[in-house]
């Protein structure tokens, strides 16, 4: 008995570094990432934001605890005020409107992604749902904050991506970050090997999976 969840990140440690250090990743931190690899990513993300608010509204169903159920509306808050005004405002640039960007086809990184995501949440309960969400909403800030400490990233009005970064290094997500390991770590204290061997499985399928997310915008197939 006692996890927690540096062993979940543990357990695909090869995984977790492709997803956080994907050439994607990079290519954002320098400024040199192709537009229309971004503007696909941009694009598929902002399908993808619709399927994971989704999701928090099922963490909000699944809450026995007045507490758990504030968490999953502090996270469907941040898809729908904060995360999305950064996709349509890149898109309103393009000349893309929220209509077009509605109408778009899913590719099938996202459909697989978010409906697993789903489905995992629907089969298991609150922890597997979190443990699901956890590669997305821990992945990001570390993201963030792994850019920040390359010497090769650019910031500002050098780089065309900084809004991105800005957005994932800031006090919401970091705190959210903070938070979310916090929740985590307290369940995992209490369970055994073979749920914790479950649970692992859904975090390295998850991880797996963002990374395809990245590298789908890389071979602009979104
Ligand atoms: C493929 C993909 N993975 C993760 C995120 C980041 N993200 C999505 S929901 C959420 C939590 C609540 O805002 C966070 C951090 C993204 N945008 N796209």
């Amino acid at each position: 008995m006692g996890y927690c969840f540096k062993d979940l990140t543990a357990t695909c440690q090869e995984d977790w570094r492709r997803y956080i250090e994907h050439d994607f990743v990079r290519a954002l931190g320098t400024g040199t990432l192709d537009q229309n690899a971004f503007r696909c990513y941009l694009q598929q993300d902002y399908l993808f934001l619709i399927h994971f608010a989704r999701a928090y509204a099922l963490a909000a169903y699944k809450s026995r605890t007045l507490s758990d159920l504030r968490q999953a509306k502090a996270g469907l808050s941040t898809i729908l005020d904060t995360e999305l005004e950064l996709h349509i405002g890149f898109c309103r640039e393009w000349g893309i409107s929220e209509t077009d960007l509605a109408a778009l086809p899913e590719a099938r990184e996202t459909l697989a992604y978010t409906r697993y995501v789903l489905e995992a949440g629907h089969r298991g309960d609150l922890l597997d749902l979190h443990v699901a969400l956890a590669p997305c909403l821990i992945g990001y800030a570390e993201i963030a904050a792994w850019l920040n400490e390359q010497p090769t990233t650019v910031r500002g009005a050098a780089n065309p991506f900084d809004a991105w970064i800005t957005l994932y290094e800031g006090p919401e997500f970091q705190q959210a970050m903070l938070d979310e390991i916090a929740w985590l770590d307290a369940r995992l204290a209490e369970v055994g090997p073979r749920r914790f061997q479950e649970l692992s499985q859904t975090f390295s399928e998850a991880t797996r999976l963002e990374v395809d997310f990245w590298q789908m915008g890389l071979d602009q197939r979104g």
